[in-house]
């Protein structure tokens, strides 16, 4: 691993095996739907790749680009939209495709401002989740992991935007870090 960071919380290996039950049982619950992954960028990229070639279904992929934070490590509780979807998606299956929930702030937003489009179905996927971190209530229908109230960056996850290519995650070590 890089040095200077921390320690890791879920290795790849564990990391992938989650996915691959997450995407059969997501496979097993979107037959004949009309599936459209949302992928908030930027933290759910690398998650949503390896996700998208577990599900066995035809499906679409779109992003959304949203700021939840002021700071590197503090919700600043204002959510923006800086990029919205491409595609309509009034009448589809959206699933949304997150890398983390922690108050819950932006997904609380987002699935406010997806269900006023009039979507079949909305639901949500993420990779890793904190619930003692909540501030507001978020319905999560698949979790990759629920992890304790630690900062970590790696698979996706950035501190200062970096980080993010690491292929595990990693607890931050706020005294390595400048
Ligand atoms: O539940 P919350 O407290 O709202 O936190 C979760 C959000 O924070 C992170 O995004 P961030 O705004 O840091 O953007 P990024 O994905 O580009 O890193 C993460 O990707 C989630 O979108
Ligand atoms: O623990 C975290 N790490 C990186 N970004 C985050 N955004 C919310 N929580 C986190």
């Amino acid at each position: 691993m890089l040095k200077g960071i921390g320690r890791v919380l879920i290795d790849e290996q564990t990391l992938m095996r989650r996915i691959d039950e997450m995407g059969e049982q997501i496979t097993r619950d979107y037959q004949g739907k009309d599936l459209v992954l949302v992928g908030i960028l930027k933290g759910s990229v690398l998650f949503l790749a390896d996700l998208v070639k577990r599900i066995k279904l035809p499906l679409v992929i779109d992003f959304m680009a949203v700021s939840s934070y002021g700071s590197s490590t503090h919700s600043s509780g204002v959510v923006r939209i800086l990029k919205d979807l491409d595609e309509e998606i009034e009448g589809k299956d959206v699933l949304i495709v997150e890398d983390i929930i922690d108050t819950g702030l932006t997904l609380n937003y987002l699935t406010e401002l997806l269900l006023s489009r009039n979507p079949r179905s909305l639901k949500i996927c993420c990779c890793l989740d904190k619930p003692s971190r909540r501030k507001v209530p978020v319905k999560v229908d698949y979790v990759g992991f629920s992890i304790p109230d630690e900062f970590v960056v790696g698979y996706g996850l950035d501190y200062a935007e970096k980080y993010r290519n690491l292929p595990y995650i990693c607890i931050l070590d706020p005294d390595e870090v400048e």
